[in-house]
């Protein structure tokens, strides 16, 4: 698991470290320079000659960079430093110093912006030290002009510069992951002691590029993260696998309530999504004509009623169908009287347009525009733009108002409960976006809610966050197998192609495949 901690709590981790004396910035700057000489020989570059900007702001951020340009300059790097502080971090300016490191005090020059891409033209490799965990805002000017300007010239220089963020790329909303002012897109990331959650959440997590997270011994593991990212490892411990005292009964059974006359074919879908990942049994309770497509494509469904452990209800439903909306209810009223966990998506959201309380286990499965309307309705009126800037912040916004889970589908798919950590989940490819890939993603979801559904209904709060886990583990499983369908390696790949255009039903068929790759 890749664990994300806030500003304030590594602050809390570092306070005793820093009175003890512990070198923590020497560790920082150490870390910096060995990535920087890595990176620029994977590239195939000389340490010894190549030529460092470092872009130092007032704090110990620039304090790290500083102390990094002077390792660099022993070694042989041409460092010069931008100083756009009054106050550069004193021992680090002394350490450059002393190493050599060139000193441009650019805020005195007319024009600051022009005085730092007039350096920045002349390095190899850019050092963004300007703002770390210690920013509030945006950054201000005058660096957000000079930041501003740099990430519009990068593009045209003849040999892009390597751009390295020390901490975070300076201007993120360290702990949101918003954007909230120009930012440099930085090629790798070289994190302190944890990694943040602006670089695992959308929509500044893709300003990062690579995050190496490194050790300064803070004893963070032992603090709850405020955002994660589940590996195959972890999906691996949560994924079940049926022992001999196994039956379809204890393995789970899925209750979905999907498709419709207009959308018929979101049962099929949802369906295949479901048994792909592995289940006891479906019943499907539905109208005619999805029932028949539902029974042709996967004989093994059963169309009677009777019980489950956990229900999806709306995939290929509109608001506008009453009939389906009253049945859609009372499925969702008998999941909450059982206490069974409901995946709610399309048309079951709009359920929760009204004021009701969510009196069960229930996961949201809304896109950006669908979290939207319903967070909309519910008295916080948001834009759909405003909900993929923020995409964080509206997941738990809606997950505290509805009592549920929220999964926030979309490139990077964030999954909030009312308490607990945040999920960010990078695992597909733009090809799942797609009409019927969410429905298949609700069938994943719903065969791991069945799997534990006894237990999410039984377990109380020591299991409160297990949905939030599953839905997490959904979007995983869900996005590699997008990718495998799509061509392309389970895990990102420099050298990996473009891929190939994919459908749902390749996304839902290559569930088996996505499993295969996960060590169990
Ligand atoms: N505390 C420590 O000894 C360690 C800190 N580390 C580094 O220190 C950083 C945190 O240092 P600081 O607490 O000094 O904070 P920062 O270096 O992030 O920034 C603080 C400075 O930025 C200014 N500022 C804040 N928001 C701004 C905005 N929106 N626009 C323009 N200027 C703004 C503040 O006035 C202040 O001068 C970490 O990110 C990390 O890089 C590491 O060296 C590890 C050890
Ligand atoms: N650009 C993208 N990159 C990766 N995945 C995406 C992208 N856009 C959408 N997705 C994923 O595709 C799926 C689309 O689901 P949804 O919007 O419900 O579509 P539909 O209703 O047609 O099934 C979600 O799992 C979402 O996370
Ligand atoms: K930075």
């Amino acid at each position: 698991m890749i664990r994300a901690h806030t500003a304030a709590t590594v602050r809390e981790a570092e306070e005793p470290l820093l009175a003890a004396g512990e070198p923590l910035m020497a560790r920082a700057a150490c870390a910096l320079t060995t990535e920087v000489a890595r990176e620029l020989r994977a590239r195939g570059n000389r340490v010894s000659g190549s030529s460092v900007l470092l872009l130092v702001g007032g704090g110990n951020n620039g304090g790290d960079a500083l102390h990094a340009g002077a390792h660099l300059a022993r070694r042989g790097c041409q460092v010069r430093a931008a100083l756009l502080t009054d106050r550069p971090h004193p021992a680090g300016l002394s350490a450059a110093r002393g190493a050599g490191v060139r000193l441009h005090h650019v805020l005195q020059a007319e024009d600051v912006a022009g005085a730092v891409l007039d350096l920045a033209g002349r390095a190899d490799v850019w050092v963004d030290g300007l703002l770390g965990i210690g920013a509030r805002g945006g950054l201000r000017e005058p660096l957000a002009g000079a930041v501003a300007a740099l990430a519009e010239e990068r593009a045209a220089w003849p040999v892009e510069p390597l751009v390295l963020a020390v901490d975070v790329p300076s201007g993120i909303g360290v702990d949101d992951g918003t954007i909230p002012g120009p930012v440099l897109p930085a090629d790798v990331t070289v994190t302190m002691g944890t990694a943040k959650p602006g670089l695992l959440l959308p929509p500044a997590a893709g300003l990062a590029g690579r995050v190496e997270v490194v050790d300064l011994g803070l004893g963070l593991d032992a603090l709850a993260p405020a955002a994660c990212t589940l590996t195959a490892t972890d999906v691996a411990d949560l994924l079940p696998v049926p022992g001999p005292e196994d039956h379809k009964y204890t393995r789970g059974v899925l209750g979905i309530a999907a498709g419709s006359h207009a959308y018929p074919g979101a049962a099929a879908l949802t369906a295949t999504g479901a048994l792909r990942t592995g289940l006891g049994m479906i019943r499907y309770l539905g109208p005619e004509v999805p029932t028949g497509l539902v029974r042709t494509r996967h004989p093994e469904v059963v169309t009677v009623p009777g019980r489950v452990q956990a229900w999806v209800l709306g995939p290929g439903t509109a608001p506008d169908d009453a009939a389906r909306m009253e049945e859609l209810a009372e499925h969702l009223g008998e999941a909450a009287r059982t206490g069974v966990p409901a995946a709610l998506d399309a048309g079951a959201l709009a359920l929760l347009h009204e004021e009701t309380e969510l009196t069960g286990p229930a996961v949201l499965t809304p896109h950006a525009g669908e979290l939207a309307q319903l967070l909309t309705a519910r008295g916080e009126a948001v834009t759909r733009e405003e909900v993929s800037a923020a995409p964080a912040r509206h997941a738990r916004l809606a997950a505290e108002i509805t009592g549920g889970t929220v999964l926030l589908k979309g490139a990077t798919t964030v999954v909030a409960a009312p308490h607990g950590p945040l999920y960010a989940q990078h695992d597909a490819t733009p090809w799942l976006a797609t009409a019927g890939s969410g429905d298949v993603l609700a069938g994943v979801l719903g065969a791991l809610l069945a799997s534990y559904g006894d237990v999410i209904a039984d377990g109380g709060d020591v299991l409160a966050g297990l949905p939030a886990t599953l839905a997490a583990t959904a979007a995983f499983l869900h996005g590699r197998a997008a990718r495998l369908a799509a061509g392309l390696p389970a895990e990102p790949a420099p050298t990996a192609g473009a891929g190939v255009p994919i459908t749902a039903t390749d996304v839902a068929d290559a569930l088996p495949a996505a499993l295969r790759t996960i060590p169990r």
